[in-house]
């Protein structure tokens, strides 16, 4: 089969389901990770569907490689079994974290789980990309098995960004494949390709900060040895915002990853909110701890949605400039509210006590024009 660049939306095998053209903004704010060969945590995932916007049964790093088989046959099972789980049927979607596709699992994962529960299965996630050459691979394999079991809807894939080959490939994977559903960063495995002095998965380093200068005496002599104080500095800014831009420019969504201090509860809302703040739309969940964090974290706050509705309500066609409690608001802005409104519409669609508290709040119209 001939292929040009038009045919980037033909299906890659005969009989597969035509690719989407646009990547549905399904909520995702906690993607809950549990191991499917682990009895105790499969015993809860059926409880867990409509808790949480994902639960992804993860079979690469976290299974002892003596458990693969087993945590793939056991993710095979709670999707055959478990009720309004994945598809297109119920708010909580079903994704699966593949081995790596240079282990001797990564193949038999896509083909026993495609042939066995794709019709349930939402997004895959690949994990260790290094390059578009990695999605090419899953995508025209994920196209041959969604043909051969009779797919009709095209299952996504999710890239984890946690090689150093991987973020400076990032535009052309995101770019590589239709199916590409959206980014997550991989602090635990990305630290250790880069060869950084950390041992944590995810988070801050109280080492990685900057420190006031030294006050300086009446003569104007800097007192090094006076006390200074230290801010803590984000290790994962820079990788974020790459990553923010690379997916807005390509049509798909990013995620900040693991945290692995299950018990430092505050930390992990923080390193939720930063990402929230500079565009990501969810963070995985480890622990059934972290969901709540994740659900409250990407959820518009009632107070930003109530200054958003107020902004869009004062700028009426969306142009010129208004005043409302003395900052000046125009065409840039009212576009920031409107993200802001539309993800709590979607949210709100999903989650009832997020819809009783954005519909408490008062119609509010003040502004006057600059
Ligand atoms: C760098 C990366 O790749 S990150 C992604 C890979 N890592 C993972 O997926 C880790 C997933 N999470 C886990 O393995 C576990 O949560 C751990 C190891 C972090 C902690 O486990 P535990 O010490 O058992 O935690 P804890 O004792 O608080 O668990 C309480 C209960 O919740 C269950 N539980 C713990 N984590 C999960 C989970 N992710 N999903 C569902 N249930 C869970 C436990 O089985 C336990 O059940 P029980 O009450 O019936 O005994
Ligand atoms: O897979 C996640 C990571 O941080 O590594
Ligand atoms: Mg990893």
């Amino acid at each position: 089969m001939t292929r040009t660049a038009k045919d980037f939306f033909a299906p890659l095998a005969v009989g597969a389901p035509a690719p989407l053209r646009e990547i549905p903004a399904r909520p995702s704010r906690a993607i809950h990770f549990f191991d499917p060969g682990n009895e105790k945590m499969a015993a809860k995932v059926p409880d867990m569907v409509g808790t949480v916007d994902v639960l992804l049964g993860n079979l690469e790093d976290a299974v002892k490689a003596e458990n693969k088989e087993k945590s793939r046959q056991g993710l095979v099972d709670i999707g055959r079994a478990t009720a309004n789980l994945g598809g297109t049927v119920g708010p909580t979607q079903l994704w699966t974290r593949v081995n790596s596709l240079d282990s001797p699992w990564g193949l038999d994962d896509l083909v026993t789980l495609v042939t066995e529960i794709g019709d349930k299965l939402d997004v895959v996630m690949v994990p260790k990309v290094q390059g578009a050459e990695d999605i090419h691979y899953v995508d025209r394999l994920l196209a041959q098995l969604e043909a051969k079991a009779g797919l009709d809807r095209p299952i996504l894939v999710h890239a984890i960004l946690e090689t150093a080959r991987g973020v400076a490939n990032i535009e052309e994977i995101c770019a590589a494949s239709p199916r590409m559903q959206g980014l997550s960063l991989g602090p635990a495995d990305l630290a250790a390709d880069r060869r950084m002095k950390t041992t944590r998965v995810g988070g801050g380093h109280p080492g990685y900060l900057v420190r006031q200068d030294p006050e300086r005496d009446d003569l104007g002599v800097p007192q090094y040895d006076g006390p200074r104080t230290t801010y803590q500095q984000d290790l994962w800014h820079y990788t974020i915002a790459r990553m923010v831009d690379a997916c807005a420019m390509h049509g798909i969504y990013p995620y900040y990853g693991p945290f692995g201090d299950i018990k430092d509860t505050v930390a992990c809302e923080d390193q939720f909110r930063n990402a929230f703040l500079l565009g990501c739309v969810g963070a995985w969940s480890l622990h059934p701890a972290q969901i709540a964090i994740a659900n409250k974290v990407f959820s518009p706050s009632v107070e930003d949605v109530a200054h958003a509705r107020r902004v869009i309500a004062a700028m009426g066609d969306g142009t010129g400039a208004v005043m409302i409690d003395g900052k000046m608001e125009d065409d840039a802005s009212v576009k920031q509210c409107q993200v802001m409104v539309a993800l709590a519409d979607e949210l709100a669609a999903i989650d009832p006590e997020l819809k009783k508290q954005y519909d408490a709040i008062p119609d509010q119209h003040s502004g006057t024009e600059a």
